[in-house]
This record gives C-alpha cells, structure tokens and sequence, in this order.
C-alpha cells in the first residue's frame, strides 16, 4: 500500500542493484507510470484503471488515446485500455445490472494503486518486466457512487498491468465477497493505434461465429481475414481460447493479441458518423488510426457464488 501522504515520488530505484523499472507518480497523484531501464513505459490513470499509454522503446505509441478524452475523473476515459464491468454494453434484460450505465462502473471509479512488483535478479536483466497493481472493492472510498446504489454486491477487484520489452498484460481477478451471487461480465477495451486503417487487415478471426451489432445479426461468418471500411462493432466467439489475433498493417504483422479465459473478442470502430457524434473524440478522423480489439467474458454470465472468483487476462504483444 502506497502512503500518499508521505509518498517518494520514484517508488523503485535501489542503488548498488542492476537497473530496474522506475515507477513514479504523477504531481497530482492522478496517475501511475512504470518504465523498463531498456526504455518502455506505460502510464495508468486511477480514474478506472485505465491504461492510457504504452511506449515502446524508441517512444512510439502503442495504444489510442482521444485528444479530447477526459483524465479529471469526469467521464470514462475515450482510448487507452477502459477496464468494462460488470455488465458490457447495457442489459436492459437483465435484472441486476438493467440500471447501470453502459460498460458499468468499472472505468468511471477510482482505483486505488495496490504496489508494484518488478524483475529483479539479474538473469532477468535481459527481458525486464514490471507489474503494477490495482484494486477496486465494494468498500473502497472511489467507488462511482451509481454502483453501490445499483449494484448492491460485496466484490473485489484486482487489476495487474505487466509491462515487458515486447508485450502489455492486463489481467483482472473478481471475487464475490458477499453472501450474495451475483452475474458479472468482464471486458478489456483495448484502443490499438495503427498508422492508418485502410491498410489493417485482422487474422484469427475468419470462420469464427459473431453478433453483428451495426447490421443486428447474429451467427455471421466471413472466410478472410477483416478489414475495416465502415463502422464495426462486433461480438466474436472463438470456439478455442488459443486462437490469437494478429493486426497487421500493410501485410506486417503489429500486434498479437492472445486470452486467457476472456472466450469473446470485440471488434470495434466507430467510423465517421460515431466518432463524429462522440463529444470526447478528436480528431474526428481519428478512427482511422484506431483499432478497438477487445477480450472479454460478454457473450454470457459469469455467475460467482460467495467467494467464487473468476480471472481473465490479455497480452498484446508486438510482433
Ligand atoms: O462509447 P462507449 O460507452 O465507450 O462504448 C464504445 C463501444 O464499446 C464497445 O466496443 C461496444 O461494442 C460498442 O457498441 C460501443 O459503442
């Protein structure tokens, strides 16, 4: 646990022991930032544990961040990694989470930063990795105060964002830390940057059943793999978790994306007239350098009983 109060602004740095991750705190303690001694980084605002930067070495940017998204507190943030729970989307039919707002509460609370864990011998020096940890309870001080209102469950969270040379891992675990059972579904909703969307073609997905929601379909296959020329938003099913998927650009592959227990991948983009009618989307021909490609546990309920947990994890990696 991190006293804010009497906080070093550095939290790793130990003279006399090889080169490890510095992990800082913004002045205003918004925001947690890791960096690799080979030079990656990653940034996480409290505000919804939201990943809203990730750098690769050379300072490229991984992931898509609005430039109109807010960082106060005041909305979910437009980009990045948004954490979605419990509900995806809304679920008007669905008694427990029927009055929640869209993707729940998850991204609009504050999470508190729960420490950090790095590689720290030295046969690690080679491929250093960084961990930060999150949490966000039923008792915790920021939760979005509509939760505990509408969603009356004792639940606890945990949120990790691994950082390697080549990959960002997030990772979520929910308990149920009540008496009573509650249905949950879990999302990642991962903004990839590309350099430009008419040259991005997406492999691990053909064949692979999926509910349209633009065209309000459901079991559509296509053979190839997807290219993106208008808006998408699409729920797929991989019968198999060890399908990954592989975003590529002009033919090269960007970044591999696999799962662990997150059975469902979405696909978004909001193309023009969407992005157009976001408030916190700029540029509005922004879509064309954004991909969302989302895990998550959404196509059915994870039901957890007391003290039932469930875990679920991504790994982008860039290939
Ligand atoms: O605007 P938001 O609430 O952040 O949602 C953004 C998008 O999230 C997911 O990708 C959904 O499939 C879309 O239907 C939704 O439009």
């Amino acid at each position: 646990m991190v006293d804010r109060a009497n906080k070093p602004k550095t939290l790793v740095s130990t003279p006399g022991l090889p080169p490890q991750a510095i992990v800082t705190f913004s002045d205003d303690n918004s925001r947690v930032r890791a960096e690799l001694p080979t030079g990656e980084s990653v940034e996480v605002l409290l505000h919804g544990a939201t990943v809203i930067s990730w750098k690769d070495a050379a300072g490229d940017e991984k992931l898509w961040l609005s430039e109109a998204a807010k960082l106060d507190g005041s909305k979910a943030v437009r980009g990045g990694i948004p954490v979605v729970f419990p509900v995806f989307g809304t679920a008007p039919d669905h008694e427990q989470t029927k009055t929640l707002p869209q993707h729940g509460f998850a991204r609009t609370s504050r999470w508190e930063f729960l420490g950090k864990s790095t590689s720290e011998d030295s046969s690690s020096l080679s491929s250093p990795s960084v961990k930060l940890d999150f949490g966000l309870s039923s008792a915790a001080a920021g939760l979005d105060p509509l939760a505990r209102e509408r969603w009356p469950f004792a639940f606890n969270l945990i949120y990790s964002v691994t950082l390697t040379r080549d990959s960002l891992n997030t990772g979520i675990v929910v308990t149920n830390d009540g008496e009573k059972p509650f249905d949950c579904q879990v999302l990642l909703h991962t903004y990839l940057r590309v350099k430009d969307i008419s040259s991005v073609t997406i492999e691990g997905l053909a064949s692979t059943p999926y509910t349209d929601k633009v065209a309000s379909t459901t079991n559509q296959t296509h053979p190839d793999p997807l290219t993106i020329t208008a808006e998408t938003d699409r729920v797929y099913t991989p019968s198999s978790l060890s399908a990954a998927v592989t975003v590529s650009e002009s033919g090269v592959p960007k970044f591999r994306v696999t799962r662990d227990n997150l059975t469902d991948v979405v696909v978004w983009n909001p193309w023009t007239n969407k992005a157009a009618g976001m408030a916190d989307f700029e540029p509005k021909d922004g879509f064309r350098q954004m991909l969302c490609v989302e895990p998550g546990s959404v196509s059915s309920w994870q039901v957890l009983e007391q003290g039932d947990a469930f875990e679920g994890a991504q790994t982008i990696t860039l290939v």
